[in-house]
């Protein structure tokens, strides 16, 4: 294989389809949507902050008056010490003033800033939190991530300073409009002649950075969930020794993530170079025509060198209006993206009065269930069933024929798409979320292990457990005595994920969270696949006791470990072939039959 054919199959190989370009136009709704983040706020740090703006800019505004008109044409020019004294006195305590101002109002502006920030990320991550299976199946991990910490992130310039200071740069703009008029219109017109021309330039750049915005998210969304993939799957990566093609996908995001940084950076650089340009333009006509209407006797040189000062005071905040408004635009982009997560519906959501179930009993009735992930193929055709309570049932079948989904729709991970799920007789449609989970514990192969302590982790199933009813539990299920081997015992920190743990340790912790949080329903997903024959001992005893009471549903591909259930229903393609206990299944010698005589010969084999 050549390199080229390499870097084809490389690119091919990591595809990040969900996120794309969200393009609408600079939205005023969107604007103030992002705006009423700051509606906490409008009764304390908002007038503050305000107060502080208006200070400066009104002793920014009065300075250049009493420094050239009357200073000049008045004090100086009248030979009057004491009035200079005076005004000289006046304007310093007025610079005072306006830096006092200025420290404040940096100060109001970052906490204002900081505490948007914050409840943004907040109402986003609740959000996310709240959503269904659904929203996770279809994006990267570290897609979400983006969204979250970069696309808020970059929302925090425009809070801080952004919007405090287009209210500042307004006032300025338009007391000094007021002013330059007042001193001299004719001069006045002479130099706004240059700000059509500046704003044609603009409108046109204005697109163009917005887009360049838009794409450096899409990248660094790419580069995160690229760069989670590949962590997350390090022993894969290493065992099937692919790191250097992993090295040269990253290269290669890497790169576009790169490119198209510079890019938008280069085009958000171009504003200012224009404003100084136009400014160069502006002055070289105030000293042209300034000196004219001096000779001629227009105006006087007092209110030629107001006029100068505000002139530059003009080009200021029509400058950072233009900074601004790329935060804006920048801003606009991040909060199309927050929003589209923020508008995002859960698709699992409680009915409008749900029944709030303290205490199942753990009956489970599917009737005529059918189930599409999506609208290519169904997932479950016609399913009914029903488990009596305290029961245990077995749910066999090929792979991907529909086990793990009935699991998921006890839990309600996904709504039917037709027919009814009951526990205990009522809808689960129509029983609160938060109590149907409440009493359904899942226990994947795959535990969840997170950063913190063994104890922690356990104490997962019942936040409010004391230590000694976690340390019980652990003892109830066989794990206390590994952990008690652990070099810190129950405090033991381990990492995201448990990786220094054992398959079958993770599963003894698994199994206490789960008897600590003592269910009606347990569900076990391949809950005993992939372990040694002594673990497994170990497992089916604590499972005894966890199960002992309570309604369980296994899936097993060992069927070895399921000959004990109540019932056994075997799957195919999405509907229930058979069902019995294993010496039914046996005697009737269809799939489950053929099913148990292929792994017998399997073992025999090995
Ligand atoms: N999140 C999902 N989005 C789309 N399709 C899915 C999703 N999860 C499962 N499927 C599809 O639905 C079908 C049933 O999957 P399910 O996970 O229920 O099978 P299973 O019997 O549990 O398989 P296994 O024994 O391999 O775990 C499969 O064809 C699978 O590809």
């Amino acid at each position: 294989m050549n390199n080229q054919e390499k870097k084809v199959l490389i690119k091919e190989r990591f595809q990040y389809s969900t996120d794309t370009i969200i393009d609408q136009p600079f939205n005023w709704k969107q604007m103030w949507r992002l705006l009423s983040y700051l509606k906490p706020y409008v009764k304390n740090l908002l007038p503050l902050a305000f107060l502080a703006v208006i200070v400066s800019a009104i002793v920014r505004l009065v300075a250049p008056i009493l420094i050239g008109k009357y200073t000049l044409d008045y004090a100086i020019k009248n030979n009057d010490t004491r009035l200079l004294t005076i005004l000289v006195s006046i304007i310093a305590g007025m610079y005072v003033l306006s830096y006092i101002a200025n420290r404040f109002r940096i100060k109001w502006t970052n906490q204002l800033g900081q505490n948007v920030i914050y409840d943004l990320r907040k109402h986003l991550f609740t959000h996310v939190q709240s959503l269904s299976h659904r929203f996770f199946d279809q994006r990267s991990a570290g897609s979400i991530l983006v969204r979250i910490m970069n696309d808020i992130n970059s929302l925090q310039e425009l809070f801080t300073s952004g919007v405090i200071n287009l209210l500042m740069d307004f006032l300025l703009l338009i007391g000094v409009v007021v002013l330059l008029f007042t001193l001299s219109p004719q001069l006045t017109l002479a130099i706004l002649i240059i700000v059509p021309i500046m704003f044609f330039i603009s409108t046109s750049l204005r697109k163009k950075i917005r887009r360049s915005w838009q794409s450096v998210r899409l990248k660094q969304s790419k580069l995160n969930s690229h760069l989670n993939e590949a962590i997350q799957g390090i022993r894969v990566t290493q065992s099937y020794t692919q790191e250097q093609e992993n090295i040269a996908f990253f290269d290669g995001v890497n790169t576009e993530n790169f490119q198209s940084w510079r890019n938008a950076t280069r085009r958000n650089a171009m504003f200012t170079p224009m404003v100084e340009m136009t400014n160069a333009i502006g002055t070289a006509i105030l000293l042209w025509y300034g000196a004219t209407l001096i000779a001629n006797e227009t105006i006087s040189i007092g209110i030629f060198v107001s006029f100068a000062f505000y002139l530059g005071m003009f080009w200021e905040p029509i400058s950072r209006l233009g900074q601004v408004y790329n935060q804006l635009l920048i801003g606009m982009a991040s909060s199309e993206r927050i929003f589209e997560f923020i508008d995002e519906k859960p698709i699992v959501k409680d009915a409008l009065n749900p029944i709030e179930v303290n205490e199942m009993k753990g009956k489970i009735e599917f009737e005529s269930v059918e189930f599409a992930y999506d609208s290519k193929r169904k997932a479950l055709n016609s399913v009914s069933f029903t488990i009596d309570a305290g029961q245990t049932v077995a749910l066999v079948g090929h792979t991907g024929s529909g086990k793990t989904t009935i699991a998921n729709l006890i839990s309600r991970f996904y709504d039917v798409t037709s027919g009814e799920v009951r526990i205990d007789g009522v809808n689960i449609k129509d029983i609160s979320i938060e109590k149907l989970r409440s009493q359904i514990s899942v226990v994947l192969q795959d535990t969840f292990i997170f950063s913190g302590t063994i104890i922690d982790n356990i104490r997962f199933g019942n936040p409010l457990a004391s230590d000694e009813e976690v340390i019980e539990a652990a003892k109830a299920v066989g794990a206390d005595d590994f952990i008690q081997k652990l070099s810190d015992g129950y405090l033991t920190e381990v990492e995201e994920r448990g990786n220094v743990l054992s398959v079958g340790e993770r599963q003894l912790i698994s199994f206490a969270r789960t008897l600590l949080a003592n269910p009606t329903i347990i569900i076990l997903d391949e809950a005993t696949a992939s372990i040694d024959t002594e673990t497994e001992i170990k497992i089916q005893k604590a499972l005894k006791t966890l199960l002992h009471g309570r309604t369980a549903i296994m899936i097993a591909h060992r069927l070895s470990t399921i000959r004990e259930a109540d019932n056994i229903f075997v799957l195919d393609h999405g509907e229930i072939m058979e069902q019995g206990n294993h010496t039914e299944l046996m005697e009737q010698r269809g799939i489950y039959y053929g099913l148990v005589k292929a792994q017998f010969q399997m073992l025999e084999v090995g």
